[in-house]
């Protein structure tokens, strides 16, 4: 890829004050509380917790995937909670990529088909989303697997096409949930590495919700949730993987 992108200090991400409570009939679980906290452009985030702690509500409430019950999330200069739901697809779609622990890929599609898609989605050409999508997989070493299903792919492959796909419409910020939590340590590192450095490049903003906190010490600002509560890491000695 060549494109490089000038660097300003906006604000992507900003989470204000964000609470989350699940009801279930009488019930009632309390899950994030007063979580704030400002990304900036090209900024890397991970967000580490023990299990159950909330990390995945944040991140689908970050996607526009989950209402939240307090505060307010705005992505790219768009309030989410004040959107209707065809125009938070839109800001989904133009403004952020999404990497899963499972791919996510479409299994009848091809590797090229899979990465135009977001493009075709928001209305671009088929020769422009192919070029690009040719780019970009040429870009995570998949070039000579353009016609790849992705069931024919390996496990690091298809997460190296899942990151392209999330990054071919150069959105403003990507959410990752566990995105190398399904690989072995020397694919995990590659991909760790793919995504960072194509971070850089086009100077998409990263959050990462990770247990791999050797991995959440390459990011710039790693925040613990704790009961629903977002705070610094502690002290260094606590992020040793
Ligand atoms: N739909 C729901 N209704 C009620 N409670 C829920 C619902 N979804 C999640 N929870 C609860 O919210 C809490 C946080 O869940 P979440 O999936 O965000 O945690 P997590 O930190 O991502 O955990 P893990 O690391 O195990 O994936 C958990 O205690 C879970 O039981």
């Amino acid at each position: 890829m060549n494109k490089r992108y000038e660097m300003d200090n906006r604000v992507i991400v900003r989470a204000d004050d964000v609470g989350k409570v699940y009801q279930e009939g009488a019930m009632q679980t309390p899950v994030l509380q007063h979580v704030s906290f400002e990304l900036r452009r090209g900024e890397t985030l991970a967000i580490v917790g023990a299990s159950g702690s909330g990390k995945s509500t944040l991140l689908h409430i970050l996607g526009g995937l989950d209402t939240l019950s307090h505060g307010e999330v705005e992505v790219d200069g768009r309030k989410l909670s004040s959107l209707s739901d065809a125009a938070r697809g839109k800001v989904r779609n133009h403004s952020m990529g999404f990497i899963y622990q499972f791919h996510h890929l479409l299994p009848e599609f091809t590797a090229l088909e899979n990465v135009a898609m977001p493009l075709l989605i928001r209305g671009e050409s088929i020769p422009a989303a192919r070029e690009e999508a040719t780019a970009l997989l040429q870009r995570v070493g998949l070039g000579h697997r353009l016609e790849h299903r992705s069931a024919e792919l390996s496990g690091g492959e298809r997460q190296r096409c899942a990151i392209a796909r999330a990054l071919v419409t150069r959105p403003a910020v990507v959410l990752g949930d566990e995105p190398t939590g399904n690989l072995d340590e020397s694919n995990a590192a590659q991909v760790y590495q793919l995504m960072l450095e194509l971070n850089r490049e086009i100077g998409t903003a990263l959050i990462l919700v990770t247990h791999d906190r050797r991995l959440a010490r390459r990011m710039d600002r790693t925040l613990e949730l704790v009961s629903g509560v977002l705070q610094p890491v502690a002290a260094e000695a606590d992020v040793a993987g």
